[in-house]
């Protein structure tokens, strides 16, 4: 399933199971539009078990002499692989030559200069945006044209946009439980049920008759997250999930920020245990100016500038980086390669 809410929040999420198959659908809104699409059925893929990613263990992640990135040999626990991305708007070329990988289990932040095409390549790995040029494959099956026009096997990629963009009009309990209202077969009372629960480990309570306008900025972003991780609890399979979240701190105060990047964090769930509990997340990427959200939220980095991935590591190797580009951004210096 996949759920969009434009500038604004795109909950995307393709289900799968080990067995089954599941509805895939694209919601979203902006304060004078809303759209809906169902319809994908998803076949399932068994899950990976999750990768140690240490750095030591990752050095391959590492770039060898010529630069290029390399990656380890198993490629069993890849959901997502972007290779050779490239996007341009009118004349102004964006990505051009993206590659990298997003396996299972990981917690990877996409980070760079404003205008390098962050935002555009959660875009495209959530099949919002065609590539001009280059393939996204998702657990190695690639994908050809948009979400909406074939099914996605394997995993559930959800997308939350900058602003949580809820639906002015409906209520708390609308926006969160909104895709099982359209979708499932669950009755009203049992979704009440889930959206209390979901909005509970989302640390909301109360708030369900609420509109968006009653919130504050935190609180619809949380509710945006409830949004994204809630997911039909009748189903016999329910499928691990990637989460895709731009910028999802942004705007937010010191404290609100840790509240949402530990929400980030605790629903990365992965392996049995996760199972039927909201926020059964397997991997998420998370777009981020925040070095705070890098620090607290992500294990691994991607730097993309210039429309390419110039560097990737683990967090913590950001600050030490001897990359020129890299130190620049970290230290926020205005001398370097960087020049705005
Ligand atoms: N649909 C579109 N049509 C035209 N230009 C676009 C479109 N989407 C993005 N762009 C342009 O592509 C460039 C990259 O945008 P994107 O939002 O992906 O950057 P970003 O790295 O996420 O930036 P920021 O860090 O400032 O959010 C920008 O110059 C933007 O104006």
């Amino acid at each position: 399933m996949v759920s969009l809410t434009g500038s604004m929040l795109f909950p995307a999420a393709v289900q799968h199971g080990s067995t089954g198959s599941a509805r895939f659908s694209i919601w979203g809104t902006d304060t004078t539009s809303s759209f809906c699409y169902n319809q994908r059925k998803v076949l399932c893929a068994c899950m990976a078990p999750p990768r140690n990613i240490g750095s030591d263990e990752y050095g391959a992640t590492k770039f060898n002499q010529l630069g290029t990135v390399l990656e380890p040999e198993d490629d069993s626990d890849v959901l997502i692989e972007c290779k050779n991305v490239y996007k341009s708007f009118g004349d102004k070329d964006i990505l051009r030559g993206v590659s990298f990988k997003i396996r299972h289990g990981e917690a990877v932040g996409i980070i760079g200069p404003s205008g390098t095409g962050k935002s555009t390549i959660l875009k495209i790995i959530a099949g919002l945006l065609a590539p001009d040029k280059g393939e996204v494959y998702i657990r190695g099956r690639k994908r050809d044209g948009l979400i909406s026009d074939q099914d996605i096997s394997g995993v559930r990629i959800g997308l939350v946009f900058q602003s949580a963009a809820l639906f002015d009009s409906l209520t708390v309990r609308e926006n969160v439980g909104f895709l099982l209202y359209e979708n499932s077969t669950m009755g009203e009372h049992q979704i009440s049920e889930l959206v209390k629960e979901t909005l509970a480990a989302v640390g909301l309570k109360g708030v369900e008759d609420r509109l968006p306008s009653e919130l504050s900025g935190g609180m619809k972003k949380r509710v945006a997250l409830a949004r994204s991780i809630i997911f039909d609890i009748t189903k016999e399979s329910i499928e691990p999930e990637v989460l895709l979240y731009d910028e999802p701190t942004a705007g937010l105060d010191p404290i609100a920020s840790t509240v949402v990047e530990d929400l980030i964090r605790s629903v990365h769930m992965v392996g049995d245990d996760a199972i039927r509990k909201p926020g059964k997340i397997a991997s998420y990427v998370v777009v981020t100016h925040q070095h705070s959200t890098i620090r607290r939220a992500v294990d691994r980095l991607l730097f993309l500038y210039k429309g390419k991935v110039v560097w990737q590591g683990m967090t913590h190797e950001f600050t030490t980086s001897s990359n020129p580009i890299v130190q620049q951004f970290a230290s926020g210096s205005l001398d370097g390669p960087i020049k705005y």
